[in-house]
């Protein structure tokens, strides 16, 4: 079966309930972890912890640890802060200990329904967003990065924030995920919402706080080339390359 057409069967399965999926999950303590590498000649790293009660002065040197969020605009990534003011994080400057297969059981039976639901999925790790006070994301649909994709899900750690609330269009539909609102008081949460790619999405600007988050691309794997690790691996062994910590475990 082609990709576009199991992508039509789970948009059909799903076409009288909403086209995403939201919510919120308990997660152990030590997977709140955040290893990233500062913009220092040369690169230190720092770990941070991610809950309600992160030092803000810790967010901060997060948040001057990232460069300028891009988005995707005709096949370019385009930096435009009228469009989008963020921070970013690429790959191989952090590593989470966060792993994305925790939120599965609860997203892959919505997202892939009837005969499908024994498809293996995916979820690709993109980028580590800092949306600080003022910051925002206007209306848009995510880029699709190959064929297989079909979705995207976005992961929110609960470091305090007001305002960055995301608001997603279908239709007729739309929905509004208040990740603050949300995790205000659950310090041993994170919120998740998974969309398919044909959502428009928008984020609207946080008023306090930091909102951090991990995107993550979702796709029906390659038939032909089986994974050997997860994106979690890869990525710490990414990170420990950019930092020059010899290693001998290879991604
Ligand atoms: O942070 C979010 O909730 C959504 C971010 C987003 O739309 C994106 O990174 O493409
Ligand atoms: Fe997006």
């Amino acid at each position: 079966m082609s990709i576009k057409h199991k992508i039509d069967t789970a948009r059909a399965a799903v076409a009288k309930s909403d086209p995403w999926t939201s919510g919120t999950a308990q997660i152990p303590s030590h997977c709140f972890n955040l290893f990233f590498i500062d913009k220092m000649d040369p690169p230190r790293p720092h770990l941070v912890k991610l809950t309600d009660t992160t030092h803000p002065s810790e967010l901060e040197a997060l948040s001057a640890s990232c460069d300028q969020a891009t988005f995707g605009r005709a096949h370019e990534d385009v930096l435009d802060e009228s469009y989008r003011k963020a921070g970013k994080l690429d790959l191989g400057r952090f590593a989470s200990t966060f792993d994305a297969a925790q939120i599965f059981p609860t997203i892959i039976p919505y997202l892939i329904q009837g005969k499908d639901a024994e498809q293996r999925v995916e979820a690709d790790m993109h980028k580590l967003n800092v949306y600080d006070k003022g910051s925002f994301f206007r209306a848009h649909k995510d880029t699709p990065r190959s064929e297989r994709m079909f979705g995207s899900l976005v992961v929110v750690f609960p470091t305090p924030h007001t305002g960055g609330e995301l608001v997603l269009r279908h239709a007729e539909k739309m929905f509004t995920f208040d990740s603050g609102t949300i995790l205000a008081g659950s310090p041993d949460k994170i919120a998740f919402i998974a969309f398919f790619s044909d959502v428009e999405h928008e984020v609207l600007p946080v008023t306090s706080g930091h909102r951090v988050t991990l995107t993550y691309n979702l796709y029906y794997p390659d038939p032909t080339s089986p994974r050997l690790s997860s994106t979690t691996a890869v990525n710490a062994c990414i990170l420990l390359k950019n930092l020059n910590v010899a290693t001998s475990i290879s991604p």
